[in-house]
């Protein structure tokens, strides 16, 4: 069974209640307008379904009759084998033209060997099962061309660029001897050794393309250590030494065109490095891959927007890193498989190999290098899959503002009359926990482009934090963690594979990846309008925040570029407790542009929209980190439900001194006295001095930006600078 797009119904010809913005999107993103809005929304369009074609579920000519013992079967009676002496039958010594005989004579297996019986097991599919009356580029090509098409394209990425020939790649498991080797070269030169030849072009290195979830598992199992099933079907795995992101570690080519478009110098994420040793580090990572017997390699999309998808290809050297991908980028289905052609951006993830530290522009044995000329990324010396959702994240940072399209570091979801809300926040601060919502429709968790149609998710999946995950506090993350979710770093009993969310022995950031179908209220595809409220979550450490504040434009602005949180340990290594951060756009490791682009972009649509902000602080309530405590999920909850439903909009609000924050008297289902901070710290002196020093931070971070403009004139500015703190 596999994943395909079913009939879809027009929803404007049948709810005629729908908001006139819906019209300006094809009818196919909401045809799950149908469904009632109950407890388990199942979008029409995702429809399982099996083609026949691939799928000969009943093919009573493949199906392998089981024979059973024959315990209760008196053998030679009555089963058509002669009785012999004593009644016993006859030992049968001429091969049977039917095929080997089971005991009871009851059922027949067709196979004449083990091995024969062992290949019955298994049935073609796709993606290597070319399909009935296929259209498109391929549809002449015989299913061997089709393959040597594909190995062409994946031996030219992963050709060297200083050597003649490229390696010599063979589809399928080196495990399988049956598989004889199919040579492919880019270009095809000839067999025989030149000068140019190493001993790695001699040798063949096996590419399994796009396996599926069971395959991959199978892989990690057998040959990678650290990878087990855990109890509720999730593939546990360890991602080495790293546990989290390394982003000192970056580095993006300054070449010719990026020099000018790109954001350098201080604050930026964006560390130079030059042509010539991004071409190094390729070598080393594609000579690494090559040196392997086998290669995973994932071709999939990014972007649910039809019109700006963008086609990626990661290479790598783990199951655990093709599964991660195939959950975390959008999965293409056997036909736009067939269609893929080139990639338009590669990773070659060698995260097991180091980095020369000898080589320029290094500066540990990790370096992650984005090339945006060449489109490709290479990754060394770090397992930690976030890279390469990150890397490419980047790159959609890059890609999509050059085409007026607004890259976000946002959660984003949908409530049933089509309001879209934005959560943006640094790492931990609850973009997947509160996106994930069980009354609203998930339209994706951390990465989301928002164009003149509306948004659209990047990604295919979701990355939740799993550290103290609880059932009753997260149902819809808590059971999205099974068969196919990939479970990073986790701790499980060696007996029972029960996972302990609590235990944090390997790292704090522990992760699930999984496909965001596994959501069920999950919105396919991840499209929507335009967003009703934007959301800026804060985890503050120092318990100053407020829990939420309503937001004018200027303010919006002011925070989206300071981007404050507290960072929760982890995420970034060697971050082991939770410490103040500015972070522009709520993401400055993956911007690269300058903020004020991105803040400009944001402003001018939010203010064509009519969307509200807003600003919430998922972190510490009654004093500071150490003193206070984390606010409780409940509340912040009810909170955000608020914020949909509309109701917080028209409540009373007073305004707090320092940070002249809009703040709320009431808010259902939350205690009126934690609204204001000062009222729950004991100590007003002290509340009063973190506060100043907070602001006083916020103040010295946005200097930076005192000199630049947003937008097309100095207003606009000058209201964003005048929304910070006062004092
Ligand atoms: N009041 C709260 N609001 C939101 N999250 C909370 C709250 N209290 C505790 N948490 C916990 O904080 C964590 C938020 O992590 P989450 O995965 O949502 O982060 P994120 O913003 O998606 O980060 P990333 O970009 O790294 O994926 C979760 O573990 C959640 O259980
Ligand atoms: O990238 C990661 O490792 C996790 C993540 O979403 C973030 O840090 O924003
Ligand atoms: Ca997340
Ligand atoms: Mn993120």
């Amino acid at each position: 069974m596999h994943l395909c797009y079913g009939p879809t119904q027009n929803p404007l010809n049948s709810s005629p209640n729908l908001p006139s913005f819906l019209t300006t999107f094809s009818s196919f993103f909401f045809s799950q307008y149908q469904d009632p809005f109950d407890d388990r929304i199942i979008p029409n369009f995702l429809l399982i379904c099996s083609n026949p074609s691939h799928f000969p579920v009943s093919d009573p000519k493949r199906s392998i009759e089981m024979a059973s013992n024959g315990n209760g079967n008196a053998i030679g009676k009555g089963n058509g084998v002669p009785a012999g002496r004593n009644g016993l039958s006859k030992i049968q010594t001429q091969k049977r033209q039917s095929g080997i005989r089971p005991d009871d004579g009851a059922a027949t297996v067709k196979a004449q060997t083990i091995d024969e019986l062992h290949s019955l097991q298994k049935k073609k599919s796709a993606p290597t099962t070319p399909l009935d009356g296929v259209q498109g580029a391929f549809a002449t090509l015989t299913e061997e061309e089709r393959h040597k098409q594909q190995l062409q394209s994946i031996s030219a990425s992963l050709a060297s660029l200083t050597r003649e020939t490229g390696p010599k790649l063979v589809r399928g498991d080196p495990a399988r001897q049956s598989e004889t080797p199919r040579v492919s070269h880019a270009p095809d030169h000839h067999f025989a050794p030149t000068f140019s030849a190493s001993d790695s072009s001699l040798k063949f290195t096996h590419v399994l393309y796009n396996l599926s979830p069971a395959e991959l598992y199978e892989q990690a199992i057998k040959y990678e250590k650290g990878s087990f099933i855990t109890s509720s079907g999730a593939l546990a795995t360890l991602s080495g030494a790293k546990t989290g992101r390394s982003p000192k570690d970056k580095r993006v080519v300054r070449d010719d065109t990026t020099e000018d478009e790109l954001w350098w110098g201080k604050g930026s994420p964006n560390i130079e490095m030059d042509e010539h040793t991004f071409l190094v580090n390729r070598e080393r990572a594609v000579d690494y891959l090559n040196s392997l017997d086998k290669v995973f390699v994932n071709d999939q999309f990014l972007n649910w927007d039809p019109e700006n998808r963008i086609k990626v290809r990661i290479v790598s050297a783990r199951a655990y890193h093709s599964l991660f991908m195939h959950n975390m980028c959008i999965r293409p289905t056997p036909e736009e498989l067939e269609n893929f052609g080139t990639p338009d951006f590669t990773i070659y993830n060698a995260g097991q190999f180091p980095c020369n530290r000898y080589t320029h522009y290094m500066t540990s044995s990790t370096s992650i290098d984005l090339n945006l000329g060449r489109r490709e990324m290479v990754i060394l010396g770090t397992q930690y899959a976030g890279e390469m959702k990150k890397g490419l994240f980047g790159v959609m940072h890059y890609l999509m503002p050059m085409r007026q399209i607004l890259s976000l570091h946002s959660g984003c979801n949908m409530g049933k009359d089509g309001d879209v809300a934005l959560f943006f926040g640094l790492s931990g601060t609850g973009k997947t926990t509160l996106s994930t919502d069980h009354n609203r429709y998930l339209i994706g968790d951390d990465e989301h482009c928002w164009s003149d149609k509306g948004v659209s998710n990047i990604e295919g999946g979701c990355y939740a934090k799993c550290i103290d995950l609880s059932r009753e506090k997260e149902p819809d993350i808590w059971n999205a963690i099974k068969f196919g979710t990939v479970l990073e770093n986790v701790v499980f009993d060696e007996h029972t594979r029960e996972v302990d969310y609590l235990d944090k022995s390997v790292t704090e950031n522990t992760r699930a990846a999984y496909p965001i179908e596994y959501i069920p209220n999950a919105k396919i595809p991840c499209v929507g309008p335009h967003p009703k409220n934007v959301i800026l979550l804060a985890c503050d450490a120092f318990g100053v925040l407020p829990p939420v504040s309503k937001l004018n434009l200027a303010q919006t602005m002011y925070h989206f570029i300071s981007g404050y949180t507290a960072l929760v340990a982890g995420t970034e290594e060697g971050v082991k407790e939770p410490r103040a951060t500015f972070s522009a756009c709520f993401g400055a490791a993956f911007i690269m542009l300058h903020p004020t682009k991105y803040a400009a972009m944001l402003a001018s649509k939010m203010e064509k929209h009519g969307a509200t902000g807003w600003l919430v602080n998922t972190g510490w309530s009654g004093g500071s980190y150490g003193a206070g405590s984390r606010m409780k999920l409940a509340y912040t909850r009810k909170i955000i439900d608020a914020i949909h439903s509309g109701k917080l909009l028209n409540a009373n609000y007073k305004k707090t001194e320092v940070f002249g924050l809009e703040i709320p008297t009431e808010v259902e289902g939350v205690p009126s006295d934690i609204l204001d901070p000062v009222n729950t710290w004991s100590n007003k002196k002290a509340y009063k001095e973190t506060l100043l020093k907070l602001g006083g931070l916020f103040k010295s971070n946005f200097e930076v930006f005192m000199n630049h403009k947003i937008g097309k004139d100095d207003k606009l500015t000058e209201e964003i600078v005048a929304a910070g703190p006062n004092f």
